[in-house]
């Protein structure tokens, strides 16, 4: 834009400053001052009316909590808030910027509308100011803007595709890797990554003949595990070994100031667990800026920072970098918009995958019936103990209906999962008798876990039904579990882009994990422990203290 241009709106918005700006040439210290004053606040207003990205309120989420809160409840909660709130049929939002969509007919398809319409990257950018750390300024908008939409085709590329996905899987390795899900070393130095973190202890060694027995806390192992195994798809086996603080890192971030900064609370409050959290995202972040250093070297084809092995990166890493090269993005930058990429492939997963280990060991008969389910495709050498020969991730997925049924079933349980979008255009909501007109620049949320608990959809929602998805294919008349009215991975335009993955990763290591290991309580029965809402996979209040041992066969 012409400076002149730039002093005209000046003079027009701010014109009394302006004036005294004119009158002050005389003492240049006070028109220093007024001028850096000024610019300040101009810049906050270019930031503030820059159409480029609306932040989303931070009383967002508790509204959605609040809505659903009171719709579910008795006659009182429904009548209260039908007496503040702004729409009506199923739009549930109290303020004006914001509108909560609960049990909207075709819900669906109205979320699918074109980006163009209904677009998830300003919530997007709001994580990465609020919560992942990024500084907002006009040209971080400008530059998020002309890259988000290009970052994903490579996403999709590894882990949507189909035989991408499955490709990407098999690199992990999952037959030794499991084997060494408890390694027995007797030497600290020996332990894997996750047996620290699940502070394993060996109680019987293995003799031959005897398989050994170790306790150690399943959450804290299963999700280590699991994120040992996802990270190097994505970063290269270097990133974790370069930097094996950085777990212990990203899981306080998540579990201590996630779900606080979402809800909006400050991060610069003097409390321990919010210090200790900005402290953990601070080494986190540092850990990945640096990787991007050495991708960036890499690919310019520059000495590489420790010489480190940059050869089992992931065309998605190594593309998405060429998209922040080309938007001029700092390192800073592209470490934030990482980090929290590797947030959402590891957030969730793991922790899908240790609620699906409770449900499957604790439910009487159903380890029986998944294990003589996955025995096809879990190939088992003839050992004692056995290990796995192979496996056959693509027909494992296709013919275990029962382990799909059961990882549906454990997202109904355990999963919160809220489309959040933002107005681009005018738009009108078919809403049965009713049709609304939302404003350009306001919001609108769906959130999907009040139908996982709705007694009306799902008969008995707080019981754990393994074969609950089942439904009989008309054509084959076989057993196949269908999503029905779930919607673990959002809906719309902005669904999950790595839910192919993610799926065929917990069914081939909840697969693998069962055939080889034995799992029970150390102490006691069997206790399912209570949830914690959180951001997406809720968390138990306690981990759970488990004997582990090799399965005899
Ligand atoms: C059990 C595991 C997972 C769950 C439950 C999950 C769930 C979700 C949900 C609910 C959304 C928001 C969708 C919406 O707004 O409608 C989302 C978005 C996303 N997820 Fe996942 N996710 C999982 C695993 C993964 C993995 C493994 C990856 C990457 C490898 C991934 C990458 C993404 C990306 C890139 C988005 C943003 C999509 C967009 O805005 O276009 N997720 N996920």
């Amino acid at each position: 834009m012409h400076c002149l241009t730039v002093l005209n709106l000046v003079e027009r918005d701010y014109g009394i400053i302006f004036v005294c700006l004119r009158s002050t040439y005389t003492q240049p210290m006070i028109t220093k001052i007024i001028i850096a004053i000024f610019l300040v606040i101009l810049g906050q207003r270019l930031v503030r009316t820059s159409h480029i990205y609306q932040i989303f309120p931070v009383w967002g989420l508790l509204e959605v909590a609040l809505a659903s809160y009171l719709v579910t409840g008795d006659g009182w909660g429904r009548r209260a808030l039908s007496c503040i709130r702004r729409y009506s049929g199923s739009l549930r939002g109290i303020t004006s910027t914001h509108q909560v969509l609960i049990d909207l007919p075709g819900v669906d398809r109205f979320m699918a509308q074109s980006h163009h319409s209904l677009t998830a990257e300003p919530f997007q950018y709001t994580l990465f100011i609020r919560v992942f750390g990024a500084t907002d300024s006009l040209s971080l908008r400008t530059k998020f803007k002309s890259s988000s939409k290009d970052l994903y085709p490579p996403v999709e590329r590894l882990f949507l595709n189909d035989a991408a996905a499955t490709a990407t899987i098999e690199r992990a390795c999952i037959p030794q890797q499991v084997a060494s899900l408890v390694s027995f070393a007797s030497d600290r130095a020996h332990l894997k990554r996750w047996e620290l973190s699940g502070d394993v202890q060996v109680i019987e060694p293995p003799q031959p003949g005897t398989p050994g027995r170790a306790e150690a806390n399943l959450l804290h192992l299963t999700r280590d595990f699991g994120a040992c195994m996802a990270i190097p798809l994505l970063f290269g086996k270097d990133f974790l070994e370069r930097d094996p603080q950085f777990l212990d890192d990203f899981w306080k971030f998540d579990n201590d100031l996630f779900t606080l900064l979402i809800i909006g609370v400050p991060s610069w409050l003097p409390f321990k667990k919010i210090r200790e959290g900005r402290e953990a995202r601070s080494r986190a972040l540092s850990a990945v800026q640096a990787l991007m250093q050495r991708i960036d070297q890499y690919q310019r084809g520059d000495p590489v920072d420790f010489g480190a092995d940059m050869s089992d990166l992931s065309n998605a890493a190594l593309e998405r970098n060429k998209i922040y090269a080309r938007d001029g993005h700092t390192l800073a930058e592209r470490a934030v918009s990482e980090f929290s990429f590797l947030w959402g492939q590891n957030a969730n997963t793991h922790v899908v995958l240790f609620w699906l280990l409770v449900y499957i060991y604790s439910i009487p008969d159903l380890l029986g019936r998944i294990r003589e389910e996955v025995a096809p495709y879990i190939h088992l050498s003839q050992t004692n103990p056995p290990e796995i020969t192979s496996i056959d991730i693509t027909v494992l997925s296709v013919n275990c209906q029962l382990l799909k049924s059961c990882i549906f079933e454990t997202f109904r349980m355990a999963n919160d999962p809220t489309s959040i979008r933002y107005v681009a255009r005018p738009m009108t909501v078919n809403d049965g008798p009713f049709k609304h007109d939302l404003k350009p620049g306001t919001f609108v949320s769906a959130p999907f876990s009040l139908v996982s608990q709705d007694p009306s959809v799902f008969a008995n929602p707080g019981e754990f039904v393994p074969d609950r998805f089942l439904e009989v294919d008309p054509d084959s008349g076989k057993h196949m579990a269908r999503y029905g009215r779930l919607r673990p991975w959002g809906t719309g335009t902005a669904m999950c882009k790595g839910r192919t993955f993610a799926e065929k990763e917990i069914m081939s290591m909840g697969a693998a994990i069962v055939s080889l290991w034995d799992i029970e309580p150390a102490t006691g029965p069997w206790r399912v422990p209570p949830m914690v809402p959180g951001a997406g996979v809720k968390s138990p209040v306690e981990d759970i203290r488990v004997a582990i041992s090799r399965r005899a066969l």
